[in-house]
Formats: structure tokens, C-alpha cells, sequence
């Protein structure tokens, strides 16, 4: 396994006029392995995904991933896979076509959206309106568009939200393959008991960083719940507590 890590938030900072959103958060996320990205409403996470992939400007501090800021790491859309809200669709059309426009824009062969329809269970809802799917159809169509490119990092802000039991197994399965595969997963959500069930690391952040290691060590290798730790560490004293 790869010790570089593929992303590293280094001092980063976003403040809203007299709202601080996040506050001098360092953290490196290990290559390789499935990272939740953990915090209450309003903690900080979109934030941080955003400034992480250039969609918003930090106030301090800086990120890069696979070494690089993203919007200076070449042939990021391909690298890279995002599944976020600010990145909905865009073409008001079914499935496929919807598809069909992001692997255009990647310069893809046509095939690799029938694969993709394949990979996230959409087989049959490819002639739907995107409009008429359910939330967890979107989710699926959301995942589906980032791995196009068969990217090596993926950054999926709270992609198990709208779905039923067996979209949530499908999500954990389908996450845990991907890392398998050596690619990275960062992954943010409220879930806790699925992301026990997911995830290699956790991130948690209440406005500053709260932990960064791995779940194991979190949970004591898990004699105590993800939910217990979580509480604790997001109602302690302002303060930052990491583990290698
Ligand atoms: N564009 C903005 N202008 C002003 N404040 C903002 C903006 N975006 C986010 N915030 C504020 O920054 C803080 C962090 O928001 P953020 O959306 O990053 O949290 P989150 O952890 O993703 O929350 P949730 O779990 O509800 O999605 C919140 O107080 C939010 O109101």
C-alpha cells in the first residue's frame, strides 16, 4: 500500500463573514482505503470537500489530491470522480442521456456509460427522466457519473442519503470494492452505524478537526459503538485529537 497519502488538507480554513465553516483543519487521507468523512449539521464537511476540489476558495491553508491542487493536478475530471449536489444534472433528460453528456465531456467511448448503468444497478431505469427518478435512483446516477472515468480518488458527499436497505448494501459493497481495487474513497455522512460497517478511516470535524485514524483504533477495535466515540469526541472541549 501506498504511504503517500492521496489527499492532504494542510491549515485549511473557510470563514463566511462571521461564520468560521472550518478552522485550520490538517489532516492527510490514506491511498487505498474507504475514509468517512464524519460531523453534525453544519460541521464543515461540504465545505471542505469544496475547497478540496476548488469549488470554493479557502481562507487559509491549502488542499491538494494525488499531490496536486485539484485545479492544477492534470486530467483531474478523469482522476478524480465527484459525486456531490453543486455537481447535479445537467441536461434535464433520462438517465442515459444524462450519461451520455458527462462521457462526452470526458472525451469516453459510449460503452463505458452502459458499463457504468451496469456497476450502479441502473440497468432498466436507463430511459427514465432524471427528473422523474427516486432519491436513490439519483444517488446511483450520481455515483455512476463520477466513476466514468474509472477514477483513481473518489470524494462522495453523503451518497448513502435517500437510500432504501438495499441501495445502502449495494453502496457498502460497492465502496469497499473500489478500494479494493487500490483506489481511494472519501466518503462524508451522518450514517454512523453504516459507515462502522464501511469505512477503513474516519475524519471527524465539528468545525476543527475532532479525530483522523483509523476506525479500529476509534472504536478500540470495536469494543465501543462509532456513535458513542462520535458523541464524545464532538461534545469535548473544543480541541484536536488525532491518531496516526
Ligand atoms: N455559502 C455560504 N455562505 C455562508 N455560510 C455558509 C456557506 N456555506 C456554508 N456555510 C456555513 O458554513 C457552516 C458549514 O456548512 P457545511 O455545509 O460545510 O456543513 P456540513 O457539515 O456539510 O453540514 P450538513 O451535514 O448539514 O450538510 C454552516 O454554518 C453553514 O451555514
Amino acid at each position: 500500500m501506498s504511504t503517500t497519502p492521496a489527499i492532504s488538507l494542510t491549515g485549511l480554513t473557510k470563514k463566511f463573514k462571521d461564520v468560521t465553516a472550518v478552522d485550520d483543519l490538517t489532516v492527510d487521507i490514506r491511498a487505498g482505503r474507504v475514509t468517512g468523512l464524519l460531523g453534525r449539521n453544519g460541521a464543515g464537511k461540504t465545505t471542505t470537500l469544496r475547497m478540496l476540489l476548488g469549488l470554493a476558495g479557502p481562507t487559509a491553508g491549502h488542499a491538494t489530491v494525488l499531490g496536486r491542487p485539484y485545479g492544477e493536478l492534470p486530467r483531474a475530471a478523469h482522476r478524480v470522480g465527484v459525486a456531490m449536489d453543486a455537481i447535479g444534472p445537467v441536461t434535464g433528460s433520462t438517465v442515459r442521456g444524462e450519461l451520455l453528456v458527462w462521457t462526452a465531456c470526458l472525451g469516453l467511448d459510449r460503452r463505458r456509460t452502459d458499463e457504468v448503468i451496469g456497476l450502479t444497478g441502473l440497468t432498466g431505469a436507463e430511459d427514465r427522466p432524471v427528473s422523474g427518478c427516486s432519491t436513490g435512483m439519483k444517488q446511483r446516477l450520481a455515483l455512476a457519473t463520477a466513476l466514468l472515468a474509472d477514477p483513481e480518488v473518489l470524494v462522495l458527499d453523503e451518497p448513502a442519503n435517500g437510500l432504501d436497505p438495499d441501495g445502502i448494501r449495494w453502496l457498502r459493497d460497492t465502496l469497499r470494492e473500489l478500494a479494493a481495487e487500490g483506489r481511494t474513497v472519501l466518503v462524508s455522512s451522518h450514517q454512523l452505524a453504516e459507515v462502522e460497517q464501511t469505512v477503513d478511516d474516519v475524519v471527524v470535524v465539528q468545525r476543527t478537526l475532532r479525530y483522523a485514524g483509523t476506525l479500529a483504533d476509534l472504536t478500540d477495535g470495536g469494543a465501543h459503538r462509532l456513535e458513542e466515540r462520535f458523541f464524545h469526541l464532538v461534545d469535548a472541549p473544543e480541541r484536536a485529537l488525532t491518531h496516526a
